[in-house]
C-alpha cells in the first residue's frame, strides 16, 4: 500500500485492534475520549451526495457556578484541488469557490459558528515550482478580493465567523503575503493574519514569493471568542503560538500544506503541544491529494526534477487544552470535521496546570530585576530592542503591564473595505515591557514599528 492509499491511523487501530486494547491505546495516544457528536441527517446526506467526509466530536467542560457555559462549534475543511493545475487561473479558482461553498453549506446544517479553510485554499501549492508565472496570478487583495466577497457572502448567509486563508496581493505596493482573512458573522473584515514563518526546505520554496508576515500576534473578538491564525510553518514554533495566546486567543486556528514525507510524525503533536501548552484550543487542517505540475522543478537538494510535491495527507483535527483531541479526518479524502467546544475549559485547565501564568509572571517578576535581563538570559541575547526597562516591584509591574490589552488603550486603525470596527495596540505605543517582550520574541534583527493587533466587531 502506498503512503496515499493509507486511510488513517484511527481507523487502522479500529479495524485491527481489539476492543479491550484499543481503549487503552485510544486513552494513551489521544487523551480523554472525546464523544461524537450527533449531526443532522441532512447533513450527513448531503456530505455523502457531495462525496466528502463528515465527522462530529464534542469536548466538554466542567459546569461552573458563576460562568455559563460557553459551547460553540468550529468546522475545518480539507480539500483537493478540483481542476488540474493547468486549467485557465478563472476556472480553478472558481470551482474551488463552488467546492467549498458546498462544504460550509453542510458546515451551516451542523451550527458551525466558526469556519477555517486549509492554507491558500484557492490555488494550488505551487510555491514548489519557483515559477512566478502564472501562480502569482492567483493572489487577491485581502479586503476587496473575489474570494474575500464570496466569503462575505457565506459569513452573512449563514452566519458564522470564516477564516480564509489566501495568497494575498496588497495592491497599493504589489506585495504578495500569505494571508488569512477573517471574515465576521456580520460579513465584515475583521482584519488579517499574515503568515510569519516561511519555509525553504524540501520543495516548500515558498520564500521565493513571500516575506515575514507583518501583523504582529493578531487576535480577533469575534462574537464566538477570540481567535488567531498561526498559518502553517508557523506551528513548528512553540513561541508562536505562546504569543498568540499571550494576545489572548482562546482558539488558534493552523491552515496548512504539508506533505507526508516530511511533517506526518510532527503533526499529531505539534497543535495539540501547543493546545497543552498554552490553555487553549487549537485547529490544525491540512489538504489533500497530489498536485501535479506540467513544468519539472528541483529544489537545491539532490533529487532528481520532479512533476509533484508528494501525497498533502489531510488529517485534519483539533485539540483541547486538556491535552485530548479528536481523531483526525482522512489522509486522502476531503472532509468536514465539525467540533463542539465549551471555551470554558481553557480557564479550568490553566487554573489546574498554570503552565502560562508563570511564564507571563517571570516576565513580569524578574528575580533579576529587569524583565529584558530574563528576557537576554532566556531568548536572544543580542536582541537591540532588549533595553532596560526597570521593574520596581509587583504593583507597578501590573500597572505597566495590564494584560490582556484594554479596550481604552487601543486606537482606531484604518478600516479594511467592509470592516465595521476595528481597533489595534501599536506597538510603538505599547507598554516598554510589552514592546521589549514581543521584539524579544518576535525578530532578531527586529522588525520596523509592528502593529500587534487585537480586532474587534461587535459584539
Ligand atoms: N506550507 C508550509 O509552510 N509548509 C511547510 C512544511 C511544513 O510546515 O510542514
Amino acid at each position: 500500500m502506498s503512503a496515499c492509499e493509507f486511510e488513517s491511523l484511527e481507523d487502522c487501530l479500529e479495524t485491527h485492534l481489539p476492543q479491550a486494547e484499543l481503549t487503552e491505546v485510544k486513552r494513551i495516544l489521544f487523551g480523554k475520549e472525546t464523544k461524537k457528536l450527533e449531526l443532522p441527517a441532512c447533513a450527513v446526506e448531503a456530505a455523502s451526495e457531495h462525496d466528502f467526509e463528515l465527522k462530529g466530536y464534542r469536548f466538554e467542560a466542567a459546569q461552573e457556578q458563576l460562568r455559563p457555559p460557553r459551547r460553540i462549534r468550529v468546522g475545518l475543511i480539507q480539500h483537493r484541488i478540483v481542476l488540474p493545475t493547468d486549467a485557465p487561473i478563472l476556472d480553478q479558482i472558481n470551482a474551488m469557490h463552488s467546492r467549498v461553498g458546498e462544504m460550509v453549506e453542510v458546515a451551516a446544517m451542523c451550527g458551525v459558528n466558526i469556519v477555517c479553510f486549509q492554507e491558500t485554499w484557492t490555488m494550488p501549492f505551487a510555491f514548489c515550482t519557483r515559477e512566478k508565472e502564472p501562480w502569482t496570478q492567483f493572489a487577491e487583495s485581502a479586503g476587496e478580493g473575489n474570494t474575500t466577497r464570496f466569503c462575505q457572502e457565506l459569513a452573512k448567509k449563514y452566519n458564522m465567523v470564516v477564516v480564509s486563508p489566501i495568497l494575498e496581493r496588497e495592491e497599493l505596493h504589489d506585495t504578495l503575503w500569505n494571508t488569512a482573512v477573517v471574515i465576521s458573522n456580520s460579513g465584515n473584515v475583521l482584519g488579517k493574519s499574515r503568515k510569519n514563518h516561511i519555509p525553504r526546505i524540501g520543495d516548500f520554496n515558498e520564500s521565493t514569493y513571500y516575506m515575514e508576515g507583518d501583523t504582529g500576534h493578531t487576535v480577533f473578538q469575534t462574537q464566538f471568542g477570540k481567535i488567531a491564525v498561526n498559518i502553517c510553518y508557523g506551528r513548528h514554533h512553540p513561541l508562536n503560538w505562546f504569543m498568540y495566546s499571550m494576545n489572548g486567543a482562546e482558539i488558534i486556528f493552523n491552515p496548512s500544506a504539508t506533505v507526508g514525507a516530511l511533517s506526518e510524525p510532527m503533526w499529531p503533536i505539534e497543535a495539540r503541544n501547543a493546545a497543552i501548552a498554552n490553555h487553549c484550543f487549537t485547529c490544525a487542517i491540512n489538504r489533500v491529494g497530489t498536485e501535479k505540475f506540467k513544468n519539472e522543478f528541483t529544489s537545491g537538494d539532490g533529487k532528481k526534477a520532479h512533476h509533484d510535491f508528494g501525497h498533502f495527507y489531510g488529517s485534519s483535527y483539533v485539540a483541547a487544552p486538556d491535552g485530548s483531541r479528536t481523531p483526525g479526518l482522512s489522509r486522502t479524502r476531503d472532509g468536514l470535521l465539525v467540533v463542539e467546544m465549551d471555551l470554558d475549559l481553557n480557564r479550568q485547565i490553566s487554573d489546574k496546570w498554570s503552565f502560562k501564568g508563570p511564564s507571563w509572571s517571570r516576565l513580569t517578576h524578574s528575580p533579576s530585576g529587569t524583565a529584558a535581563e530574563w528576557l537576554r538570559g532566556r531568548l536572544r541575547p543580542s536582541s537591540p530592542h532588549a533595553a532596560e526597562q526597570p521593574v520596581t516591584g509587583t504593583e507597578a509591574a501590573h500597572q505597566q503591564l495590564r494584560w490582556p490589552i484594554q479596550p481604552s488603550e487601543m486606537s482606531p486603525t484604518r478600516p479594511l473595505a467592509g470592516q465595521r470596527e476595528g481597533r489595534c495596540l501599536r506597538r510603538a505605543s505599547a507598554p516598554p515591557l510589552i514592546r521589549t517582550a514581543l521584539s524579544g520574541f518576535l525578530t532578531d534583527p527586529p522588525l520596523p514599528d509592528m502593529p500587534v493587533v487585537f480586532a474587534t466587531d461587535r459584539l
